[in-house]
């Protein structure tokens, strides 16, 4: 590699004057030897003060800076067009979209993917969410198959099987808006809670009491293990359908969290009913507007002779083209 050797004393002067002028050569490391540094330059054609001379350099190691760049040898630029290269990092796993065109390619995606990312696995979505549960299709495209991990957020840790139990990381600014804005001693249910991640945080910062509802079993174990790892003591964890729980319940929370954003307003009736005077409902959908939710809210209220005022709206994340998860926290008087 052609370089420049110069004295010890001049070497920082010297490389400042040769990146001014656009001739150090970046891929490489300076070298220091003896009393001499050797700077990697792009052309010997340029004057100099100093001795020009070809030595071994080490290659600089260079991350590349986005997926696309990792992929140009593999994928065409339409492809890559195609490809969203926006991916879910949940702990150790990366959760990818591929579009149909490109899945046989997967292999090639996983792999630049893992190299990216730096994570351990690469799991591609293969369905929608579904189900009661709410769970979606995945299948390993790259790196060790081990679909349990430890997410971290806002100073909690999330231990889940991104297989068998809901988790979204898009909702980490929602959980900590909200978990700022409870008050201290508030008796708090959430009930559809999955792995916990709305009870942790908010347990995690405030002086509260939460009882968590889920009816998929799996996402009750790992709440139980996220309670333990977590150090909680002030969560009581209930596997089962809330409309069976709920008879066992008091009546009197003064925070209600519904993040089940496709049925929610199927249980807003209920909600009402377990909701303390001047408690909050924080309740989510999806839908393009806000005025959908608010009516079934004002609706639920109605029917039990009680008031709702909304405090506030929010789109939480998109989640089809023109649909948004919305959320509406709305307080309720009687
Ligand atoms: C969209 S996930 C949300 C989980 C969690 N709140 C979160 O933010 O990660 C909805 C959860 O509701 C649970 N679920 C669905 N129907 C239920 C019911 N009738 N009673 C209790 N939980 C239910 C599902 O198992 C799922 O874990």
């Amino acid at each position: 590699m052609k370089s420049v050797k110069v004295p010890l004393k001049e070497l920082n002067n010297t490389r400042k004057k040769l990146m001014e002028k656009q001739l150090m050569n970046m891929d490489y490391k300076i070298k220091t030897q003896d009393d001499y540094g050797f700077i990697p330059i792009n052309t010997p054609d340029f004057k100099c003060d100093y001795e020009i001379v070809d030595v071994e350099l080490e290659a600089m190691k260079r991350y590349p800076k986005n997926i696309s760049e990792l992929l140009k040898d593999d994928l065409t630029s339409k492809e890559i067009e195609d490809l969203k290269t926006s991916f879910d990092i949940i702990g150790d796993i990366v959760i990818v979209e591929i579009p149909e065109n490109l899945e046989e390619k997967k292999s090639k995606i996983g792999k630049a993917t893992l190299e990216f990312t730096k994570r351990k696995s690469v799991y591609m979505k293969k369905s929608a969410i579904h189900g009661t549960i709410r769970i979606r299709d995945l299948e390993l495209i790259a790196g060790e198959n081990n679909p349990v991990t430890i997410h971290k957020e806002h100073g909690t840790r999330l231990k889940l099987n991104v297989e068998e139990v809901y988790f979204s990381p898009r909702l980490a600014t929602e959980r900590k808006r909200v978990s700022d804005s409870v008050k201290e001693n508030e008796n708090i249910l959430d009930m559809f809670c999955g792995i916990g991640p709305f009870p942790t945080v908010i347990a995690k910062n405030n002086n509260v009491k939460i009882t968590a509802v889920d009816i998929n079993e799996n996402a009750i174990k790992y709440l139980n293990e996220n309670i333990r790892l977590n150090k909680l003591h002030n969560i009581k964890s209930i596997c089962g359908d809330i409309r069976e729980v709920s008879k066992n319940l008091n009546k009197n929370y003064d925070r209600i969290i519904m993040n089940l954003p496709g049925l929610a307003y199927d249980f807003l009736d209920l909600a009402m009913t377990l909701i303390a005077n001047n408690g909050i409902i924080n309740y989510y959908e999806f839908s393009d507007s806000y005025g959908q939710g608010i009516e079934r809210l004002q609706k639920a209220a109605k029917k039990e002779n009680k008031k709702v005022e909304i405090l506030n709206t929010r789109k939480v994340k998109s989640s089809s083209p023109g649909m948004w998860h919305v959320a509406i926290d709305a307080k309720v008087t009687f």
